[in-house]
């Protein structure tokens, strides 16, 4: 694969130009050789995760999926989502080689000249669920975040095939096909705690009824201490898989002030609760915040499909929660407006959850 070759920094305005407007992504700017951090890239000192903040002892639950069927993988399932809210699976089903496969892509994509990459920025992408970007919501945000990603909505293998990147889409599509019976399996468990007996097609269409794949590429930078790769957040999802690379960087909120490393784990894959399933068990299942570190010696590349309700379901606490009288913490919203709300301002924690609170 031939390296990316970036449009001169100094025929851009400015850095933000060249990464944004340009679609050299931060990729572009670390492949300059940059000695210093740019300033836009320098987040408040509250933001950046120091080694004081950091229990080297904790970790998430690790759970073998391999006798899935049993009441104990059920059981520490459930416990995992309630207590953590982030767990990390083995023997999950997913075979290595498509985990490897979609690695590979993913490199392969954010290898690509600028000028390919471009062409599914949010101007000139073909489809509104192809979208090649930088940071988070560059618009938004007072200091921006040092990654790239290309983010696919999942509409039907026809759209994939006829219009996402032919760099990658092949290997994704078999990683969203190779994970939806682990996918289906951690939900079942999870239902049959909180009362709901039977996934029936209203709750398919709740639980996993739409899903957006990412591939994150956080590049080496100059001045890792300074800035976040991604900024502590919560997902809006109902479930995220997780796919990472052997680098680390991953940290999720312990108690206080504390950040919990999740440290890779060959052929593992992270799961953690989002928003949507927080908001559906009425809070018995915790989206956990959570953020990555940029790294001052190496490129990391992560893959996380987000299982989601429809763009157009309403969704709110499950009737099946609510049955022994317990009393509603979040209201009924269009799914769609919770994650307009979600993406129109920086990564802010777990504040985009108060936008569904009653
Ligand atoms: C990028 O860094 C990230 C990303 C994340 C992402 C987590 C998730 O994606 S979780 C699952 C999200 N759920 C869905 O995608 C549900 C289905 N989608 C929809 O309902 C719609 O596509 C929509 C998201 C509501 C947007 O609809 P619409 O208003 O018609 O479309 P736009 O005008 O294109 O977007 C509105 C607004 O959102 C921004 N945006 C849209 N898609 C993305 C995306 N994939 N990544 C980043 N930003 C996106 C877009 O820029 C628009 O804002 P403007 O100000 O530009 O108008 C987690 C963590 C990360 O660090
Ligand atoms: O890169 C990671 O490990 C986490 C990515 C993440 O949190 C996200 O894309 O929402
Ligand atoms: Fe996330």
């Amino acid at each position: 694969m031939a390296p990316t070759v970036a449009t001169p920094i100094s025929e851009s305005s400015n850095i933000t130009d060249f990464v944004v407007t340009n679609g050299n992504g931060v990729k572009g700017l670390s492949e300059m050789g940059l000695k210093t951090l740019p300033k836009q890239y320098i987040q408040p000192v509250e933001e950046r995760i120091t080694v004081s903040n950091i229990l080297p002892q904790e970790s998430i639950p690790i759970i073998d999926m391999s006798n899935w069927d049993e009441q104990k993988v059920s059981e520490s399932i459930c416990d995992a989502a309630e207590k953590w809210g982030f767990f990390q699976i083995i023997n999950h089903g997913v075979p290595i080689e498509v985990l490897e496969n979609v690695k590979d892509a993913t490199h392969r994509f954010f290898n690509l000249p600028a000028e390919e990459k471009r062409k599914f920025s949010k101007e000139n992408s073909p489809s509104n669920s192809v979208r090649f970007g930088t940071s988070f919501s560059p618009d938004a945000e007072k200091a921006l975040e040092w990654k790239d990603y290309l983010s696919l909505f999942y509409v039907s293998e026809d759209e994939a095939s006829a219009l996402w990147p032919s760099a990658c889409k092949d290997q994704v599509l078999e990683y969203m096909r190779g994970s939806k019976p682990v996918i289906q399996r951690l939900l079942e468990a999870l239902m049959k705690r909180i009362n709901v007996k039977e996934i029936d097609e209203t709750k398919e269409s709740l639980l996993m009824g739409s899903k957006r794949i990412n591939l994150n590429y956080y590049p080496i930078c100059p001045n890792p201490e300074l800035t976040v790769g991604i900024g502590r957040h919560s997902d809006v999802s109902t479930l995220t898989i997780l796919l990472q690379d052997d680098i680390g960087g991953l940290y999720v909120r312990g108690n206080n002030d504390s950040w919990i490393h999740v440290p890779p784990i060959s052929g593992s894959l992270v799961i953690n609760v989002g928003d949507a399933l927080q908001i559906m068990s009425n809070g018995r299942y915790k989206s956990i915040e959570h953020r990555v570190v940029a790294n001052g010696s190496k490129n990391r590349i992560s893959v996380p499909i987000f299982v989601n309700p429809r763009p157009d379901d309403m969704i709110g606490p499950f009737p099946e929660v609510l049955a022994g009288g317990e009393k509603a913490l979040y209201k009924q919203v269009l799914y769609s407006n919770y994650v307009r709300h979600f993406f129109k301002k920086a990564h802010d924690g777990k504040k985009t959850i108060e936008f569904a609170k009653i």
